[in-house]
This record gives C-alpha cells, sequence and structure tokens, in this order.
C-alpha cells in the first residue's frame, strides 16, 4: 500500500515491537523517552501560558516515565509543579525508572491529589500499555478532574482510552490536548477515543522511518494517497462507455427515491452512463423523476439474465430501497461475475445464509463490496460483532476475510477494509453526514468508481472520502439531495 507517512496509524503491539527494533538497532531508548516527556512539557508550556501549577500524574509503566521527564522538564523552566504517582516510584523499571531518578524529588500518592482550579493535568498515567479496567483508584481522580474541568494534557493517549480499540476501558480523561509519539493509534481515530483526545498532536521522537514501515501492516487513515493512483487513470474526456456504466436496482412504487439518490450520486460521481433497472410496477414512478438517469424495466429474474448480456453494464447498486428480499438474494447471485455494491436490504436479505453471498464471491478479483452500519454488520457476522476482544478495524478485516468483499464498516468512524487485511479509517465525515438517504448516496459514489473500473478497496475508500467532503461542503442541515449535488471531482494526484 502507499504509505503517507502522515497517514501512518500504528498500533500498540506494533509500537513496541518498533520499540524494541529501535533498542536493536543501536538507538538509545531513553532518548526516545527524553524527547517525548520534553515534548509533552513544551506543549503545556506553548498552550498553558495562563497555569497556575502544573500536576503531573504518572503511572507504573514508561507512560508515567515520560511524565517524570515533564516534570523534570517543567521544574527546570521554573513553573509550579506537583507530581501524583500511582504505585510505588520504588518499583518502576528500565527507563522509567531512570527517568523518576533524574527528576530527583518525591512524588505524592495519587489519591492524595485534589484538584484545584488553575490547575493543569498532564495525564501520564497510563498509554499504549494499558491492558484492562483502569484501577479504582485512577478511576476516582479522573472523575474528580472532570467535576473540576481542569484542562487535561494527555501522554500518548488519554488514560482509560484502549489504543487498538478507542474503546473507553473503565474511565476515562477527556484530554483538552494529547502528545503522541511518531504515530496515530487506532484509538485516536475510532470511536469513542476520538473525541476523548482533544487536540492531537503527532511528536516526532527520532524513530526511523525505515524501521517504523517494516512493523506496520496494511492499516492507514483513508485519503488521496491511498486511492489517486487509480483515479488518475480515470479521464473525465473519455467516451461515456469507458468511463463505465452504473446500474442500481430500484425499490417498488413506494420505494424509489433511495435508489434514484444512488443513481444520482453515481452520475456526479463520474460514471459514465447511470441505468435506473425497474420493475414495472415502479416504471412510471421513476420515469416521473428521471432525467440523466436512463431508465430500464428489468421484471425478474430472467429480464435481467437477458440483460447481462450486455458486458457493458459494469457496475451494480443492489439493495437501497429495494424491499423483495428474495428478488435481492437471487439478483446479487446472478451479478457475481460483476462488480456489486451491496448495501441495506441487499445486505439484510443474506441474514439467513450469508454463505451463499461469500460464496458466490469467492475466487478471482475482489468484485463485492458491502456497506453495512453496525445493525446490518450484525446481521451478516452476528459472531465477529459479538467478540468484545475485537477493535472495530478488527472486526471489518475478520469480515471482509470471511466474506471475499471490501467492507465499508459505517458509522462516524467509518472503516474500509479489503479480504486482503488492508484497512482505512475514515476521518473526514460532518456528524450531519449522517442524514436519511446519505447511504443510498454513498452506495452510488462507490458504484460510479466500480463502474470506471477502479479495485474495490480503492473504490470502496475512495467513495467513503468523497461522501465525506460532499458532507462537509453541503454543509450542517443538507439533505441527501445536497449530497449529492456537492460531490466534488475526483482529486487525482499527477
Ligand atoms: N513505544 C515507544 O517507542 C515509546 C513509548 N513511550 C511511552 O511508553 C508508553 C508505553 O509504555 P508501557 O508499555 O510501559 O505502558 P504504560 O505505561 O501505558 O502502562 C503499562 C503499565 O501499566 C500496567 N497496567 C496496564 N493496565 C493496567 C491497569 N488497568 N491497572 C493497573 N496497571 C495496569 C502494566 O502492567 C504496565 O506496568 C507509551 O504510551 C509512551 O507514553 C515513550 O517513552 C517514548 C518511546
Ligand atoms: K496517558
Amino acid at each position: 500500500m502507499p504509505m503517507d507517512r502522515d497517514a501512518f496509524i500504528i498500533t500498540p503491539a506494533e509500537m513496541s515491537a518498533i520499540d524494541r527494533d529501535a533498542a536493536l538497532s543501536g538507538i538509545d531508548s531513553f532518548r526516545l523517552m527524553t524527547s517525548a516527556g520534553m515534548a509533552v512539557a513544551a506543549a503545556a508550556l506553548r498552550f498553558y501560558p495562563e497555569a497556575l501549577r502544573f500536576v503531573i500524574l504518572c503511572g507504573p509503566g514508561n507512560n508515567g516515565g515520560d511524565g517524570y521527564v515533564a516534570a523534570a522538564t517543567l521544574c527546570r523552566s521554573g513553573v509550579p509543579t506537583g507530581v501524583y504517582a500511582l504505585g510505588d516510584p520504588a518499583r518502576l523499571k528500565g527507563d522509567a525508572a531512570r527517568a523518576h531518578a533524574e527528576w530527583g524529588r518525591t512524588a505524592e500518592s495519587l489519591a492524595q491529589y485534589r484538584p484545584k482550579p488553575g490547575d493543569v493535568v498532564i495525564d501520564a498515567l497510563f498509554g499504549a500499555g494499558l491492558s484492562r479496567p483502569v484501577p479504582d483508584e485512577a478511576a476516582v481522580v479522573i472523575r474528580a478532574i472532570k467535576h473540576e474541568d481542569l484542562p487535561v494534557i494527555a501522554v500518548d493517549l488519554p488514560s482509560g482510552v484502549d489504543g487498538r480499540s478507542g474503546q473507553v476501558l473503565g474511565e476515562s480523561f477527556h484530554a483538552s490536548h494529547t502528545v503522541t509519539f511518531m504515530a496515530r493509534k487506532p484509538g485516536h481515530l475510532l470511536m469513542p477515543g476520538r473525541t476523548l483526545c482533544g487536540r492531537l498532536e503527532i511528536f516526532d521522537i527520532g524513530i526511523p522511518e525505515r524501521i517504523l514501515r517494516i512493523r506496520t501492516a496494511g492499516l492507514c487513515e483513508n485519503g488521496p494517497h491511498l486511492w489517486a493512483g487509480h483515479a488518475r487513470a480515470l479521464d473525465p474526456s473519455a467516451h461515456k462507455f469507458k468511463r463505465g456504466h452504473l446500474a442500481v436496482f430500484s425499490g417498488g412504487p413506494l420505494a424509489t427515491g433511495a435508489a434514484r439518490l444512488s443513481a444520482m450520486a453515481g452520475l456526479k460521481a463520474g460514471a459514465g452512463l447511470v441505468t435506473l433497472a425497474s420493475a414495472s410496477a415502479a416504471l412510471n414512478v421513476n420515469a416521473a423523476h428521471l432525467t440523466a438517469v436512463m431508465l430500464k424495466e428489468v421484471e425478474d429474474a430472467g429480464a435481467l439474465a437477458l440483460w447481462l448480456a450486455d458486458k457493458r453494464v459494469s457496475a451494480f447498486v443492489l439493495g437501497p430501497g429495494f424491499g423483495d428480499m428474495e428478488t435481492a438474494r437471487r439478483y446479487a447471485l446472478m451479478l457475481s461475475d460483476r462488480a456489486l455494491v451491496l448495501d441495506a436490504d441487499g445486505i439484510t436479505a443474506f441474514k439467513g445464509d450469508p454463505a451463499s453471498l461469500f460464496d458466490a464471491y469467492a475466487g478471482g478479483e475482489t468484485r463485492l463490496v458491502m456497506t453495512p452500519h453496525d445493525g446490518e454488520f450484525a446481521r451478516l457476522f452476528p459472531d465477529i460483532e459479538a467478540d468484545p476482544s475485537l477493535s472495530k478495524v478488527d472486526r471489518a478485516i475478520a469480515a471482509a476475510r470471511r466474506s471475499h468483499a471490501v467492507i465499508v464498516y459505517k458509522g462516524a468512524d467509518t472503516v474500509i477494509a479489503s479480504p486482503d487485511g488492508r484497512a482505512a479509517i475514515n476521518t473526514n465525515a460532518p456528524p450531519w453526514l449522517a442524514t436519511a438517504g446519505s447511504g443510498d448516496t454513498l452506495a452510488g459514489i462507490i458504484g460510479a468508481h466500480l463502474a470506471q473500473g477502479m479495485p474495490a478497496f480503492e473504490a470502496a475508500a475512495a467513495g467513503v472520502w468523497r461522501h465525506g467532503r460532499a458532507g462537509a461542503k453541503a454543509g450542517e442541515g443538507l439533505t441527501a439531495e445536497d449530497l449529492a449535488a456537492a460531490i466534488e471531482p475526483l482529486p487525482a494526484f499527477s
């Protein structure tokens, strides 16, 4: 995967492997800790000049070690500090023990801390090493600080946020500023962790990029770096057939709007031709509403089979407002040699028998994209959804592997995952994008990319990103119609 350095996302497990690799390559780990702690102190002085006192809360591991470095740095700069330790500092090990010794003073115990107005808290209790709910002693102090509404600078992660999943383990700080090192962790981007970090600063403590790259798997933030290379091949001046022919299946006469939203979005996103496939009962309703999108009567499986002889119809969207579960299943299985975006009812239709769908799309190039929200995800992958040990990224990848499909696991922190293990977390969606018809629009954009020949993972990732951009451009209060109108051209990097 092309990796933009800024888009790196490193799991805590990868980070500790990177840490070991750095040490093995001769890099002094205490210097890394010193850089980390000094960066935190610098952020404290830069962002909180009005602080009456910096209160550094230090935990039992290296996150605490960063805290002692920050405390020593702030002491040297002459500002008032208070240091409170969770656990006995005499039991610190390695670099953290050295940082504590070099600070050279005596910490008070965490339970003695009483939050006071004017305090700015530096949270160095737990970082990447948090493995279970924070101890009660920490939870009590976290709650007291929240109650007093003090600013909190988190070292690496707000204590209590699981760096792997973004979940809160017991209780967590809500930081106003977080300083993390080298790269973001999934917990900075997945919900609810993303909302708990405040302003996020990524500080380079000096681990060479070659060491980072060896350990980073295929997870990154979604952005043009992932797919712009494929977008470049899509020449907007090409003949309309070369820009692909997308087909969208309409629902019945009382549920045609969703498919039309998909179709309009597909056209706006760059498909050369878009056809709405409608059963006869809904034909007139659709005809009354369509202009640039073409309309074709597809009454049943027989009619679809005839249409499929036209190989130029290169991609399909099935599910928005579709309603008829049995027909959805039949059509999805018939389309298995084409590219398909399966959304909404198209996903739900396979609740009882997901394996039939997965088998149909196994083998060959990945050509199925599924776009479930939480509820739809649980219908097809109940065991994966119910496994508490998995992060949203893990769940999306497990589902993609099982289904041979690209999974767009929707939400405020949409994850796009490929059967080959690549995954991206999307971050550009404004909260107001969660509106009726928004998902239909997304399916249409992805369908347009597939119709144009983009590989499924890139098509989906680019679709999610353009959808987010369109939401931001259309602004708060948007309707799904505004969203389609706000789709911008694909950015293509030269
Ligand atoms: N990875 C790197 O390259 C660097 C990491 N640094 C710091 O090191 C941190 C990671 O250090 P550690 O791996 O020591 O992890 P932490 O300091 O986050 O915490 C781990 C310690 O807490 C214990 N622990 C975990 N969950 C607990 C719970 N719920 N209740 C009580 N004890 C619990 C663990 O047994 C371990 O002793 C990072 O977050 C970062 O702040 C920095 O020093 C810079 C370099
Ligand atoms: K922390």
